[in-house]
């Protein structure tokens, strides 16, 4: 039996029309337009295509957009001023830092200069702390689209044994703290884990977030077990064919080596078009949701963890 494919670009346009019917209410009823300040220092061109595609996304459900653009030397000073100046900013009701930010800025430093409330990303100490006592917080975009998608699949997700592979503080750690509020038996693989293979096996949800082009084989994978594919690898595939530098043909993969695995699963995400777009939506989501806090209103159901 063949896998269902979530259909994450689909999922993620469900998503931005609510979202558009929130941003559309909030106008005429409160004359309020969400806005999200997205800031990229330096000129990574895969940022480049995140940040373009975030601002575009942004104005096509209302809201307005901020770029910032800094250029890859920009001081840690100059940066920290520029965020006081978003937090104090009452039209800025979201605040994205592009991370990685380039070696000379402390990335914790900078996260935590965000105003929590503004913190859109769920980076901050604060709302780290908050989701790790289960306390109202930003939850992080990446693992909050996975957590609706699996949700979707499943209804309940009471009982069921969860791996996250990876422990990074943007996906794998808030990822396994949401499954364990959804009261999954949570376990978390990263480098040092011994016989990851039949770690793996025991899942009834595998969620993929290492950074290992096609690592995970589908003799991993407990058969009808759930597959989400956080990975985003960029690879050669001189199948394509040149580019006309020539220069070889690249394409995405995600962590999970999606054809072995797509025979075994139940339901799988592809990439690209699977947790990719629910991240930008659950940016979109996150910035109404701290539009409506920041202004006493009832925050959108459906749309936080
Ligand atoms: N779709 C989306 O929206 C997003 C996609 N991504 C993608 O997700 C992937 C992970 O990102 P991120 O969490 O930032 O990555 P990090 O590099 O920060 O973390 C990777 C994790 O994988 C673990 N790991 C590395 N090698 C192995 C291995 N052989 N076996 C088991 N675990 C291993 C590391 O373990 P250790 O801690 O021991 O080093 C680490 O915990 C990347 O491909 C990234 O591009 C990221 C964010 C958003
Ligand atoms: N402060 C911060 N917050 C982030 O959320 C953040 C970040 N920094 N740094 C980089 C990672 C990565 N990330 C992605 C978002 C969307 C896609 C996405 O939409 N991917 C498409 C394909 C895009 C393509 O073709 O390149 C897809 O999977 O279908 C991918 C990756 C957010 N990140
Ligand atoms: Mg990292």
């Amino acid at each position: 039996m063949a896998a269902k494919v979530i259909d994450g670009k689909a999922f993620a346009a469900t998503v931005r029309e609510k979202v558009a019917g929130h941003v559309a209410r909030l106008k005429e009823e409160h004359g309020i337009t969400p806005g999200l300040a997205v800031v990229l220092v330096g000129e990574d061109p895969a940022s480049q295509v995140y940040v373009r595609s975030k601002g575009k996304q942004t104005v096509e459900v209302g809201m307005n957009s901020y770029e910032h653009k800094l250029d890859a030397g920009t001081s840690e000073a100059d940066l920290l001023a520029l965020i006081d100046q978003l937090n104090t900013d009452p039209a800025v009701h979201g605040i994205l830092v592009q991370l990685p930010l380039p070696k000379h800025l402390n990335e914790d430093l900078v996260i935590n200069a965000i105003d929590p409330a503004k913190d859109v990303d769920g980076f901050h100490i604060s709302n780290v702390g908050l989701l790790g006592t289960g306390q109202k917080s930003m939850v992080p975009c990446t693992p909050l689209g996975c957590l609706m998608m699996l949700r979707d699949v499943h209804g309940s997700l009471s009982g069921m044994d969860a791996v996250v592979i990876g422990r990074s503080n943007i996906v794998g750690k808030p990822m396994a703290q949401l499954l364990l509020g959804d009261s999954c038996t949570v376990t978390i693989a990263h480098s040092r884990t011994k016989d990851l293979p039949d770690v793996v096996r025991r899942a009834d949800i595998v969620v993929a977030a290492v950074g290992r082009p096609q690592m995970v084989p589908g003799d991993w994978i407990k058969p009808g077990a759930t597959v989400i594919d956080v990975g985003i690898n960029r690879i050669d595939a001189p199948e394509k064919g040149q580019n006309e530098d020539g220069s070889v043909k690249t394409r995405l993969v995600g962590d999970v080596d999606y054809d072995s695995c797509a025979q075994v699963a139940g339901a799988i995400t592809p990439v690209p078009g699977g947790v990719g777009p629910m991240t930008i939506a659950c940016l979109l989501a996150n910035t109404v949701t701290a539009c409506c806090r920041a202004n006493g209103l009832p925050e959108p159901e459906g749309l936080t963890a």
